[in-house]
């Protein structure tokens, strides 16, 4: 049925247990149910003490079952959301961006689509025990109390349960098409206000601003498409519901006005087979739901963010000894280098070369653990790097990319960042050896500076070297740098090498400047797929 997915199951214990205790649930509701209407059939005909106290306590059950119910599906929905965004950010630590995916959609994704899990546990997941529990158990009730009324239900409680079935299939390419839509728009309005600076100069804004009011366009229609179809098949159910009630209430009076049925059956078979249906209209009316979040796992899965939390690896100690880089390939979805072979020896200095795009960038953030290897292995000592845990590994590295990203904070908090109770000291040495100091020291409240939005107050070259500073003041003992010069200066340039130079850490540093690779003792050079080891030597 589509409100339930056996993998979703399988891989969520969460979903499992809620599952097993709603359907507890739905028994006692079922039988709290019946009891009512039996015993509100009573009451009307010949009412006694004890019918009217049964009917006060099974109220009062109801109510709580209800409230219950409520508090159940929101609490499994708040905790099933964190794990899924736990997962997502795992995943694509783990593994990075595939594909096209932006940063727009996957954010969206991370937020707005995976707020859909919370609609799934409430709506669909939530009414299927109670879809399956109580018609069978009202059925029962009703063949006990009056068969030719109970057949009625028989014939038509399939062809509800077909009506969603065809649902499902049919909402299941609209939902993905919607998420796809609300997935462009989030990424065209992230890259509509980040781009604003080159729109303008290219005087594209307005043209910019006509695609964003599009693909808003083309995800209302999404929306409203999906939602037709919902409010439709809402009136499908409804409507079979009500004949169906219909062709149960105009026998049953008949009978009454013959008498060949008692009042007090009569009545409890006009009270219990609307609640027959009840379940299932629930279930029908949060169908889409389902599709939704499934329109949503799938495309968690295909921008390589999701990743079971369970499948954290053990996290060995850390040997100390060379890096090896064994048979290594790199890259995405294909290879973009392969049989990659060097050993990287404690406190040594390493250069990675080659034309744009061969591939460098991806070989660094393969050794940061970014991204897992293709093929091959990387070693720590004895260690494979994929049974060691990330956090471990993380704390003997610094890694500077090529664009860093610095948040809003102030300048400190942003070099602090996983060091909260640094000294002062630390601070400002690390800013020294990445030729940092003086330009803080120069800015409005020193190290206290709020950098705003992505610190675009500061030029490139002074957000590289606050970058530099936040890797150095961990003290690494593998400093991974990614062009960590190429927006600077050479005199700045050369002090912050000469820094560098001084530390005692192992150093691999991509770059195009033959001045920057004739400081390493070994030249790393990848071209046309293949990596060559050599020592440096001038052209
Ligand atoms: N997220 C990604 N998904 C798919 N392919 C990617 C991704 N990032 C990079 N690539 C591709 O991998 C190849 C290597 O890119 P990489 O950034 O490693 O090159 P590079 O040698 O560092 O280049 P440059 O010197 O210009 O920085 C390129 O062809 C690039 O298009």
């Amino acid at each position: 049925m589509g409100g339930l997915d056996r993998d979703l199951l399988k891989r969520y214990p969460l979903l499992r247990r809620f599952l097993i205790a709603r359907g507890l649930a739905a028994s006692a509701g079922a039988a709290a149910t019946i009891t009512q209407a039996v015993g509100l059939a009573q009451v009307l005909t010949t009412p006694t003490n004890g019918t009217l106290v049964l009917l006060g306590a099974v109220a009062v059950a109801r109510v709580a079952l209800a409230w219950w119910d409520r508090w159940s599906a929101e609490a499994a929905a708040g905790e099933w959301k964190h794990i899924l965004r736990v997962e997502a950010v795992a995943g694509l630590r783990a593994r990075g961006l595939r594909g096209s995916a932006g940063a727009g959609s996957v954010g969206t994704l991370l937020t707005k689509g995976i707020d859909a899990a919370e609609n799934y546990v409430t709506g669909p997941l939530a009414a299927l025990p109670d879809a399956v529990v109580t018609p069978v158990a009202v059925l029962g009730a009703l063949f006990a109390l009056d068969w030719p009324s109970a057949l009625v239900v028989v014939v038509t409680v399939p062809l509800v349960v077909l009506l969603l079935a065809l649902v499902g299939t049919y909402t299941r390419d609209r939902s993905a098409h919607q998420l796809a839509e609300l997935l462009r728009l989030g990424s065209q309005f992230l890259e509509a206000v980040s781009g604003l600076i080159t729109l303008r100069v290219l005087g594209r804004e307005n043209h910019t601003a006509q695609r964003v009011r599009e693909v808003a366009d083309a995800h209302r229609v999404a929306t409203v498409r999906t939602l037709r179809w919902a409010f439709l098949s809402s009136l499908v159910l409804e409507t079979i519901t009500c004949l169906s009630v219909a062709l149960i209430a105009v026998p049953v009076g008949f009978r009454l006005l013959e008498g060949s049925l008692t009042l007090a059956v009569g009545l409890a078979v006009l009270v219990l087979v609307p609640e027959a249906f009840r379940p299932l209209r629930a279930l029908g009316a949060g169908f889409h739901a389902a599709e939704d979040i499934r329109a949503v796992l799938a495309a968690l899965s295909s921008t390589g963010s999701a990743v079971r939390v369970q499948d954290r690896l053990p996290a060995p100690p850390l040997t100390p000894g060379p890096i090896s880089v064994r048979d290594l390939a790199v890259g995405f979805d294909k290879p973009v280098v392969t049989g990659i072979r060097f050993e990287l020896e404690p406190g040594g200095r390493y250069a990675l070369v080659g034309p744009s795009g061969s591939g460098k960038t991806t070989l660094l953030r393969t050794i940061a653990g970014l991204l897992p290897p293709l093929a091959g292995e990387i070693r720590l000592g004895d260690t494979p790097l994929g049974a060691i845990d990330p956090r471990a590994w993380n704390r003997h590295l610094g890694v500077v990319p090529q664009r860093p990203h610095l948040f809003s904070g102030t300048v400190a908090e942003n070099i602090y960042i996983g060091l909260p109770d640094a000294a002062p000291d630390r601070l400002w040495h690390a800013l020294d050896q990445a030729g940092a100091a003086d330009f803080v020291r120069a800015l409005p409240a020193g190290p206290d500076t709020p950098l705003g939005d992505r610190a675009l107050r500061l030029s490139a070259g002074e957000r590289q070297r606050l970058a530099l500073a936040r890797a150095l003041i961990r003290t690494p003992a593998v400093l991974l740098l990614d062009e960590p010069t190429a927006r600077l200066d050479v005199t700045t340039e050369t002090a912050i090498l000469d820094a560098v130079d001084r530390l005692p850490a192992t150093v691999l540093v991509v770059t195009h400047r033959p001045r920057v690779a004739a400081r390493a003792d070994t030249v790393i050079t990848i071209a046309d797929g293949q990596a060559a080891v050599s020592r440096w030597q001038p052209c």
